[in-house]
């Protein structure tokens, strides 16, 4: 899966000290961030008066090595500490520091340029508030406000605030995006994510979705070849029809609805039969749930069917029990109140929450919102970059589905189909602009396509 990674704390520190051991010491990985966020503060904001607030711990080293870095390059630099720093590292980036530390007080006066490196991956609890009153103050009166690995506030793990969090224009993240960066409600307080690599081994199971890589045209390939998507109508035939010509859009060779009574307004490529045959080996996707309503027959008829499955909205719902889903090869695509539905409430943040789910039903789950999750059994998660606020109106997710059940149909595995159509589905969001509705989505789908 292509992707930025993405770390929790843990791995974070064992991927450190797996570094340390391999002969790396922390302090050359302070010097490497430190470094890296001097050159990002210089790229976005130029020589402009800078000032940047220590905290005790590594952040705050991190801190102190990027004041050197820039005033070396000419940069106007101020430093101001809560703490004297607590760890050798940090001890040693405080001490190379050659210019003045003021205490972090009423009386100091703010700058063009406010740099966040009081906490990073260590806050456990929330700000002092004399200090988190001083940073929101120096925050506001800065024209750019640029974070040291994480906003100060922030939960790295669950992305939930401490207390509330200024919004900073850039986070610079160190090895790895951490969970926060891309989980609510912290994303947008972090603005523009920027990675620097300082030599850390990182792995790739947890990522940021990144343009997916589909398989290419068989030139002897037949639309059967290209991908059938079966869709199964219910009670709602609008959002089938959504569904599928979404599949139709994101290059299934074919897509056909089982439906009881004529859907209006369907593009001609797509067939309308009133037989559903499950046992058709030329399946390559089932696609059910969107519109289904009460008609939990639907969802039985669709896992009757060896082909794999895209199960949405009220087909989740209809399902009763996780366990159903064992040996689909199923994605579900639940949003926030049909995955309490159908998992009750899990313990821990939302990605533990989503991987405890893809566990128990054996299913590869997009746990959609604002911060959509892809989960798979096997302990890999994909976290969506951010997408557009306008997506959330009726329809879009039916479009999702679509998508998705045609990423299968083409022939990628689950995860990658999966993270795929959620990567599609933000930039076809972003493409078809504010005003759009799921319609203008299911068209805008080509032009993302294009992008790749
Ligand atoms: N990951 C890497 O490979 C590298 C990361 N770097 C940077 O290091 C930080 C993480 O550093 P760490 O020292 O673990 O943690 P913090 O700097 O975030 O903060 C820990 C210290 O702050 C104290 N603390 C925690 N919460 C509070 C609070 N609410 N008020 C006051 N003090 C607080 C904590 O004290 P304890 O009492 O809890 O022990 C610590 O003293 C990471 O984010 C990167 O920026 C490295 O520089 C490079 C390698
Ligand atoms: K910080």
């Amino acid at each position: 899966m292509s992707g930025r990674p993405i770390l929790a704390t843990q791995a974070m520190r064992a991927a450190e000290q797996a570094a340390i051991d391999g002969g790396t010491p922390i302090e050359t990985l302070m010097e490497r961030a430190g470094a890296a966020l001097a050159e990002a503060i210089i790229r976005y904001a130029g020589p402009q008066p800078t000032l940047l607030l220590c905290g005790p711990g590594n952040n705050g080293g991190d801190g102190y090595v990027a004041a050197r870095h820039l005033a070396g390059r000419g940069v106007p630099v101020r430093v101001a500490a809560i703490a004297e720093p607590t760890t050798d590292a940090a001890k040693a980036a405080r001490a190379a520091y050659e210019g003045a530390v003021e205490p972090l007080g009423d009386s100091m006066a703010p700058a063009k340029v406010m740099v966040d490196c009081l906490f990073g991956t260590g806050l456990k609890r929330p700000l002092d508030g004399d200090v988190h009153a001083q940073l929101v103050r120096l925050g506001e009166a800065a024209g750019l406000r640029i974070a040291c690995d994480l906003p100060s506030g922030v939960d790295s793990d669950s992305g939930a605030l401490f207390g509330p969090v200024p919004n900073f224009d850039m986070t610079v993240a160190f090895g790895a995006l951490k969970p926060a960066h891309r989980l609510m409600p912290a994303m947008p307080a972090c603005g523009r994510v920027v990675l620097a690599d300082i030599g850390i081994d990182t792995g790739t199971d947890w990522v940021e979705i990144g343009p997916p890589q589909l398989p290419g045209l068989d030139p002897a390939g037949h639309k059967y070849t290209r991908g059938l998507v079966h869709c199964l109508a219910g009670k709602m035939p609008g959002a089938i029809a959504l569904a599928a010509m979404a599949a139709a859009r994101s290059g299934a060779g074919y897509v056909r609805i089982s439906t009881s009574r004529p859907i209006d307004g369907l593009p001609a490529a797509i067939a309308q039969i009133d037989t559903a045959d499950m046992s058709d080996e030329r399946i390559g996707c089932i696609l059910v749930g969107s519109g289904m309503g009460d008609i939990p027959q639907v969802l039985t008829l669709a896992l009757t069917s060896k082909a794999p499955k895209v199960i949405d909205a009220d087909g989740i719902g209809a399902l009763g029990e996780p366990e159903r889903l064992k040996g689909q090869n199923a994605i579900i695509t639940p949003h926030a109140g049909e995955f309490e539905t159908l998992f009750g409430t899990l313990p821990g943040n939302k990605v533990e929450q989503a991987l405890e789910a893809s566990r128990r039903s054996g299913a590869v789950v997009i746990y959609k919102g604002p911060d959509t999750l892809v989960a798979s059994p096997d302990g890999r998660a994909g976290f969506a970059p951010p997408a557009p606020a306008w997506l959330a109106s009726a329809g879009t997710g039916d479009v999702l589905a679509g998508i998705a059940a045609a990423m299968v149909a083409r022939g990628l595995p689950a995860f990658e189909a999966a993270c795929a159509s959620v990567w599609l589905h933000g930039r076809a969001g972003e493409l078809a602009g504010p005003h759009m509705v799921a319609d203008d989505l299911a068209a805008a789908i080509p032009s993302a396509l294009d992008l790749l």
